[in-house]
């Protein structure tokens, strides 16, 4: 939001340096340190800021991104794997589009700092160290494809990186390759036609099993397990399902048992795995497993090899517990040439074909390209899988609005203003996407309240009111007795506007250079600032002047067009009615 995080950094103040970043802002601040007489420059207090946002502000970490392509030119997007050509052509239209397969993790380590984003399927490992080489340039990851356990989320968040996915497009062409898998390993087709091209007629060896009325367990249902179980339905199966986190009125809608996982490997005849790969989902399926397994148990893996311990299904099938397994995943991908599980007579495999449709291949790009892209021009992404979704707690947040609270998508005004206190006295980068786990890291907790107005639900929020505990001012006027800061602004044409600072009412244009100087209410003050500036050849564009009561404390808030020379800035502050001033460049 264009007005939260200039009017929280107005009133973060930098500690100490405990960094290279806020080493360069206390240099910068040299000449510029806020300045007092009368009170301790770095009051511990409360911050409490209002301000008002018309409907058409466009988002900081949009704005941000427009300024970036315009300065910088078109985005550049890596593709490091084979993208569906719609989407290609999608990404082309708006960025330069650099496709580079089968990279080296060196490789894309060097390449990923070129570029603003990145889009990979499920063989690029994008890894703490890829973020890292990026150097804070790599805006967004996308996944083109469900599975994003190749993509360390967490390091992505710390980078500030988001990472979308395509959830949808290949639902069903995993679906399908489940019953292909499941159809296949029942008959033993592939082992049969590998036999009529080795020149064999073996009609007594590959006799079948049928799929008519036995049990089929979904182990997972999500998308592609619900999608496998009305198909399996279809062929005359018995579907349950295991899945600790599924609706089970979903799973009744079409039929479905949801069972324990105990019920679902032991009564099972057909075992087919729909779950993530998972801290909590990695080697689920291992030795004591299978051996809970009905015996004779047929097993479907189209999820992620991850989710089984290969070894232990490699025992189970040499001691006859799994009597087949079809699989299209691996723990390893390529697997090694030489592995036992693929070269096992019961093993039916693919190599991870289960998105490979041109349909679904087409479906999944453009469902990237789309989310890339939106993602670069600073939109929230529906797919977004690393972006904050719960509200963290304790600094509070009100947001007035005349919107159905359920309809108001506060994330980008929290992330400016935790941008707005945070970024001031730290080396952090913080966006949409990091905001709550940098502040959860510092130990700045946010809670958000919605306030509802009679008003037009096309403006989205009329005012926000943010109560900070704890935080240290640069300008000590600002706090209250109790010890609250209070700031309000208002968005004017497009512009954030500071309306009041304490007790204070102003109207200034939060942009360019700002001196906010605090003194004791008395004819000539302004003259004798104005007169400095002048003398120093600093322009001033406006002045806003606001006072508790005539005689009493004042304010002046001046924008310049140059930065004040350290001199200048001395001057000010020996002007005898000045109790403090600081310049803050926006
Ligand atoms: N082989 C392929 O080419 C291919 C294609 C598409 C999807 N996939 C993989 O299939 C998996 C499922 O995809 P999806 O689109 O259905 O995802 P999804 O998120 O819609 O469904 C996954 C389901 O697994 C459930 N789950 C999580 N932990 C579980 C556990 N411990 N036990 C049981 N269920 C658990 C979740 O609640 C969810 O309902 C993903 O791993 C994805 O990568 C593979
Ligand atoms: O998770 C997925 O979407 C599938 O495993 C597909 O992976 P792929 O994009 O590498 O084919």
């Amino acid at each position: 939001m264009a007005l939260a995080a200039p009017l929280c950094h107005l009133l973060a103040a930098p500690p100490p340096s405990t960094s290279a970043a806020a080493d360069a802002a206390h240099d910068h601040a040299g000449a510029l340190a806020p300045h007092s007489r009368a009170s301790p420059l770095r009051r511990r207090g409360r911050l409490f800021l209002a301000c008002r946002v018309p409907a058409a502000a466009p988002s900081a970490r949009g704005r941000g991104v427009a300024a970036a392509a315009t300065a910088a030119g078109r985005p550049t997007v890596l593709v490091t794997e084979k993208l569906g050509d719609a989407g290609l052509e999608l990404l082309r239209r708006f960025a330069n589009v650099d496709c580079a397969y089968e990279l080296t993790a060196e490789e894309l380590r060097a390449k990923v700092s070129l570029v603003d984003a990145l889009v990979v399927r499920s063989a690029t490992r994008v890894t703490r160290e890829v973020f890292e080489a990026a150097r804070g340039r790599l805006r967004v990851v996308g996944r083109a494809g469900v599975g994003i356990d190749n993509v360390d989320l967490q390091a992505a968040t710390e980078a500030g990186c988001l990472v979308v996915n395509a959830p949808t497009a290949n639902t069903v062409a995993a679906a399908e390759h489940a019953i292909a898998l499941l159809a296949a390993m029942a008959r033993n087709v592939a082992q049969a036609d590998a036999s009529l091209k080795a020149g064999k007629w073996q009609r007594n060896k590959y006799v079948g099993v049928s799929l008519v009325g036995k049990t089929l367990a979904i182990m997972g249902f999500g998308k592609v397990g619900s999608e496998v179980a009305r198909r399996a339905k279809g062929l005359g199966m018995d579907i349950i399902a295991h899945d600790p986190y599924a609706p089970v009125d979903r799973a009744r809608a079409i039929g479905v048992d949801l069972v324990s996982f105990d019920e679902a490997i032991s009564t099972a005849d057909f075992i087919s795995l729909h779950m993530p790969l998972t801290p909590s989902t990695a080697k689920l399926f291992d030795d004591e497993t299978f051996a809970n397994m009905k015996k004779g148990v047929r097993i479907i893996n189209v999820a992620r090899g991850g989710v089984v311990d290969e070894d232990a299904l490699l025992r189970a099938l040499d001691n006859g517990t799994v009597s087949q397994a079809a699989l299209d995943v691996f723990t390893e991908e390529p697997p090694p040439k030489d592995s036992k599980l693929v070269h096992h007579e019961h093993v039916t495999v693919t190599p991870h074909l289960g998105a490979s449709t041109s349909e679904a291949q087409e479906g999944v790009a453009l469902e990237i390209a789309e989310a890339v892209l939106g993602a670069l021009k600073g939109e929230l992404a529906a797919t977004a899988v690393n972006a904050p979704m719960v509200p963290a707690e304790e600094v509070k947040i009100g947001y007035s609005s005349s919107r159905d609270p359920d309809d108001l998508d506060t994330r980008v005004l929290r992330a400016m203003v935790t941008k707005g206190i945070i970024e001031p006295i730290s080396s952090a980068f913080v966006n949409i996407v990091n905001a709550d786990y940098v502040a959860k890291q510092r130990g700045l907790r946010i809670s958000e309240e919605r306030i509802l107005l009679d008003g037009s639900p096309e403006i989205p929020i009329d005012s926000i009111q943010v109560h900070l505990a704890n935080v240290e001012s640069k300008f000590a006027g600002a706090l209250s007795d109790e010890g609250d800061i209070r700031v309000e602004g208002e968005v004017k044409d497009g512009k954030p506007h500071l309306t009041l600072v304490g007790p204070f009412s102003v109207d200034v244009s939060l942009e360019g250079n700002l001196i906010l100087c605090r003194q004791v209410d008395q004819p000539g003050i302004i003259g004798k600032v104005g007169s400095i500036l002048g003398k120093m050849n600093v322009n001033v564009n406006f002045m806003s002047v606001g006072r508790t009561a005539p005689g009493k404390q004042a304010i002046m808030a001046i924008g310049v067009d140059e930065e004040p020379e350290k001199e200048a800035l001395k001057l000010i502050g020996d002007i005898p009615s000045v109790e403090e001033f600081v310049f803050i460049k926006l």
